[in-house]
């Protein structure tokens, strides 16, 4: 039987330390366990680097029907790994009615929100960031994982009325799903792909694909100098298509450059290359690094909508590459591969 991707993300055990978010209701300075120093990241040579705050280069917003839709495509995934798409037939009222149920999850009560706690070894749920075990001090973040059905957790939560929150993450996954399908397109014709390519993906990784979507939630925080609202780290799928409130907080390693903040765009959203992309692409995609920094005084609220091809199937560099830089690698087993290596994942598929 094939594997989900819940199923694939289900294998890791961790600790509740790793798994229970702080109240942050009730917390008014900032607890050690969330004090972060630079000898706290994996990365700390990319902490250390000052964020840009002069005259920065924005990422691009593309228009959907644009007749050089392509070209504009290509172009924003091989400099930023990253671009905004409007015109993506995604209804705002949509949009702001998962915001708003997500701002309505994340307001309940700490021993509320517990009940729908993700499993030691589950994937979906209540918890804090995946990412949490790989490092000594926790984010100032929660979060609320869903693949396929909310209906579990959202009963945990709401046992009499959690038919609205339901339907609304339904309808909201499947117009992700429509649009990751129709950006997968357009970077797969900005990627010059062949016939036989062509054939592999777009009958796999078209009609069978999965997805996941993450809710995430950045309380106002007492010192936001000293605390990190989400870990650097890269996306593992193919695409992630985000949707960020109207707070600040989102920003991209750029070699060269440092930390460059990438600010919401009303009406906008946010589409970035993941691992899988970079690998499809032999690396001509960069995948793309990024943080969240909190906010002292602002709620950051976001949905990240993660795309990728059925867990079972096989990724590697398309055939147009003559010297493929990756070794082919199911889906299943990268996931493993990234929840036990983080970011040194890709680097052990290298062949070249
Ligand atoms: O909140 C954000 O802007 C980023 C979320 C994110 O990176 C993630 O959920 O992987
Ligand atoms: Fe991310």
């Amino acid at each position: 039987m094939a594997t989900t991707l819940s199923q694939a993300y289900r294998d890791t055990t961790l600790q509740l330390k790793h798994i229970i978010p702080l109240d942050f209701h009730s917390i008014h300075e900032l607890p050690e366990s969330h004090a972060w120093t630079q000898a706290d990241e994996i990365s700390s040579e990319k902490r250390a680097c000052q964020t840009r705050v002069e005259e920065e280069p924005s990422i691009p917003v593309i228009d959907l029907s644009s007749p050089t839709v392509v070209e504009l495509v290509g172009s924003a995934c091989q400099r930023w790994g990253m671009f905004q798409v409007t015109n993506h037939d995604v209804s705002l009222s949509l949009v702001h009615d998962v915001e708003a149920h997500a701002q309505r999850l994340f307001a309940l009560p700490a021993d509320r929100k517990i009940k729908a706690l993700r499993s030691p070894n589950g994937a979906t749920g209540y918890g804090v960031a995946r990412i949490s075990s790989f490092f000594s001090k926790l984010m100032w973040h929660e979060g609320f994982t869903i693949m396929g059905s909310a209906v579990e957790h959202a009963k945990e939560l709401w046992p009499n009325e959690y038919e609205e929150f339901c339907d609304s993450m339904d309808n909201y996954q499947k117009k992700m799903k429509s649009l990751a399908h129709k950006i997968l397109l357009l970077i797969l014709k900005a990627l010059g792909l062949d016939e036989e390519d062509q054939e592999m993906t777009s009958s796999a990784y078209l009609y069978q694909s999965e997805g996941a979507l993450q809710l995430n939630s950045y309380p106002s925080c007492p010192n936001p100098n000293r605390a990190i609202g989400l870990a650097p780290h890269t996306d593992s799928l193919l695409l992630t298509i985000l949707h960020q409130n109207d707070t600040n907080g989102l920003q991209i390693f750029q070699d060269g450059m440092g930390w460059m903040s990438v600010p919401p765009v009303s009406g906008a959203l946010l589409v970035n290359v993941g691992d899988l992309m970079h690998i499809l692409s032999n690396t001509r995609f960069p995948t793309v690094y990024h943080r969240v920094v909190p906010n002292e005084t602002r709620h950051r609220f976001s949905m990240a909508y993660f795309y990728g091809p059925p867990t079972d199937s096989i990724v590697a560099p398309l055939s147009k590459f003559q010297f493929p830089r990756f070794r082919p690698v199911t889906v299943k087993e990268y996931i493993g591969l990234k929840s036990k290596h983080l970011e040194k994942a890709l680097h052990l598929l290298r062949i070249s």
